[in-house]
């Protein structure tokens, strides 16, 4: 956590859900009122087929809909691709920018991630932008070093703490059950901090840094307590509503 600064706990649908999982939202949406709003902002990234319904079921509600990623180009000859117009249009709030699945599956550069959050603004979005050194990159030692590059080269250099989250996801602890410690967590997310400083100048201090990779109701609060620690992106655990309130329960007792 960091004084002053509204967490938030952001789910991430990746490629999981149809019709039927708007139940789920629905559910998280009803838990989330009168309880873990009070301490917390909740988000759900969902697959961008079913953004529109997402948002419908969301309402005006404290929970908001999301993005899972966007083209920088506002429209044009890019078959398959979403614009962050289109995810506004349909009722996006967010979009995750430069997740790791992206930079793996996708080949996406941070020159492309930069592109990608500035497009994000545009449209009037938040962009959250995603870092995280891989296995091989962390038993090399390299963890802070790859974080100074990424962050470096993915973060625009007019980003304010209104229009950026950034997310540091250590790429092995995704979907593996694996967290760092709690050590390496606040290292890690101090070293962001002051990395950010760099490109974002004043507005560092006031930016939500995020941490992502296997957060569970089990371990929240103890990574939700981390300093520097200002919220989670989740993925598994927030394709159930029990699992993903749980989560935003752990700020209750923070
Ligand atoms: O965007 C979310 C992350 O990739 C974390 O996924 P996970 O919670 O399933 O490990």
């Amino acid at each position: 956590m960091t004084p002053g600064i509204r967490p938030l706990v952001a789910g991430n649908w990746k490629m999981n859900g149809t019709s039927s999982a708007l139940a789920e939202l629905a559910a998280i949406a009803e838990g989330f009122s009168g309880g873990p709003e009070a301490n917390v902002d909740a988000l759900i990234c969902v697959p961008a087929t079913l953004l529109s319904r997402a948002s419908n079921t969301l309402g005006s509600g404290m929970v908001k809909a999301g993005g899972q990623d966007c083209h920088a180009k506002e429209s044009g000859a890019h078959t398959g691709d979403v614009s962050s117009e289109m995810l506004k249009d349909a009722g996006a709030a967010y979009v995750i920018v430069g997740h790791s699945e992206r930079r793996t599956d996708h080949a996406e550069t941070d020159d492309v991630v930069r592109s990608k959050a500035v497009a994000a603004w545009r449209a009037g979005l938040v962009a959250i932008i995603c870092f995280g050194e891989t296995e091989a990159e962390r038993r090399a030692g390299k963890t802070l070093e790859v974080l100074s590059r990424q962050i470096a080269g993915s973060i625009p250099n007019d980003a304010t703490a209104e229009n950026t989250i950034v997310a540091y996801e250590p790429v092995w602890a995704i979907g593996s059950g694996l967290t760092p410690s709690v050590a390496d967590v606040a290292e890690a997310h101090a070293h962001i901090r002051s990395e950010l400083k760099k490109v974002m100048a004043g507005q560092a201090a006031k930016t939500r840094i995020l941490y992502g990779g296997s957060v569970k109701p089990a371990n929240a609060k103890e990574l939700m307590a981390v300093e520097n620690v200002d919220g989670a992106l989740v993925g598994g655990a927030s394709l159930k509503a029990s699992d993903f309130l749980g989560i935003a329960e752990a700020y209750r007792t923070l």
